[in-house]
């Protein structure tokens, strides 16, 4: 495959007309096994996608602006969030052979309290000059018994090589950026389209929005079986005979209707839009 996925152009060129929203176009994505869970017991990142289905999503990737994930992701799996399996590109005939690089998302982290290592692989990559700068989403830190710590991590990220993003809002109760601020303030900071790519948390965050927030949902679902221990993003979805129509129903019910879906290799993979 040399060229994204008819699957994916068809679902998302339609974002090119979406200009005059105040917030990027988002696309919800990830991978789950038949009974809906998304990582092993005790959150162990598991690679449930298959190559080929990978392949679809590092594509997926080149087709965005920003991919936000959760610190909870960061902190677990150390993601790299970048194209590298695609194959390479032919030469730009204006660069002298050298190599044509796919487009990179920026990676973007919700990070409330600063919690992402300066020693991170997507700051190691970007410090080698093999990924872009990363951004750092958090809030202002109102407790002043804590704000000197908050300085000092944010000082210590920004010399990793973090733009730290402060919004101008407070986290919620629960320790949550408010989604439309969040998505507010990465349009003036010319995100045009987002891959909101998990975790648990940032899934159940956006699915909580109905479809104000999310324009095209897009699951790998690979034909295996975790088991109750593992993670879902919606509890639930907890019952083993719910099968794979039923996390796909309940999608449906919080107002996306299916669009299409595709096999990659041996995992199927669903396209969801707002109903
Ligand atoms: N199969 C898949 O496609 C994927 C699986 N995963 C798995 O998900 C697990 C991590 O999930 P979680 O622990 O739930 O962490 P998470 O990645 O959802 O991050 C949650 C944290 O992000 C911060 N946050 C700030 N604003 C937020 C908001 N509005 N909504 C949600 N979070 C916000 C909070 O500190 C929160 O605790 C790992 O086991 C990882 O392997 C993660 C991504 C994709
Ligand atoms: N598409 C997909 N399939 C899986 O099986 C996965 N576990 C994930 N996880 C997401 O991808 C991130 C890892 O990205 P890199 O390989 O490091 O570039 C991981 O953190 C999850 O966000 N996705």
């Amino acid at each position: 495959m040399t060229s994204a996925p008819q699957f994916l152009t068809s679902l998302l060129d339609r974002y090119k007309d979406y200009n005059s929203q105040s917030r990027p176009s988002v696309t919800l994505t990830f991978a789950q096994s038949i009974d809906a869970k998304i990582a092993g017991k005790g959150g162990k990142q598991l690679i449930l996608s298959g190559k080929e289905s990978m392949i679809m999503t590092h594509w997926m990737r080149t087709m965005h602006d920003g991919i936000l994930v959760g610190i909870g992701t960061a902190l677990n799996d150390d993601p790299q969030l970048n194209t590298r399996h695609l194959p390479p590109r032919d030469p730009d005939p204006s660069s002298n052979g050298h190599s044509n690089p796919y487009h990179l998302p920026r990676p973007i982290i919700l990070d409330t309290d600063l919690r992402l290592s300066p020693r991170c692989k997507l700051l190691k990559n970007f410090s080698e000059g093999r990924g872009r700068r990363p951004w750092v989403v958090c809030a202002e830190l109102a407790a002043a018994d804590s704000r000197a710590e908050w300085v000092d991590r944010r000082k210590e990220l920004e010399t990793a090589g973090a733009r730290v993003v402060v919004l101008d809002s407070e986290a919620g109760a629960n320790g949550l950026l408010p989604i439309p601020v969040i998505l507010e303030t990465l349009h003036k900071l010319e995100i045009r389209s987002v891959m909101v790519e998990g975790g648990a948390q940032v899934i159940r965050s956006f699915f909580s929005q109905g479809v104000t927030f999310v324009d095209t949902i897009i699951v790998t679902v690979a034909p295996t079986f975790v088991g109750e221990d593992g993670v879902s993003y919606n509890a639930s979805l907890n019952i083993l005979e719910s099968g794979l129509f039923t996390p796909i129903a309940f999608l449906q019910s919080s107002g996306f209707k299916y669009h299409s879906r595709e096999m990659f290799g041996p995992d199927t993979v669903v396209a969801l839009c707002p109903a």
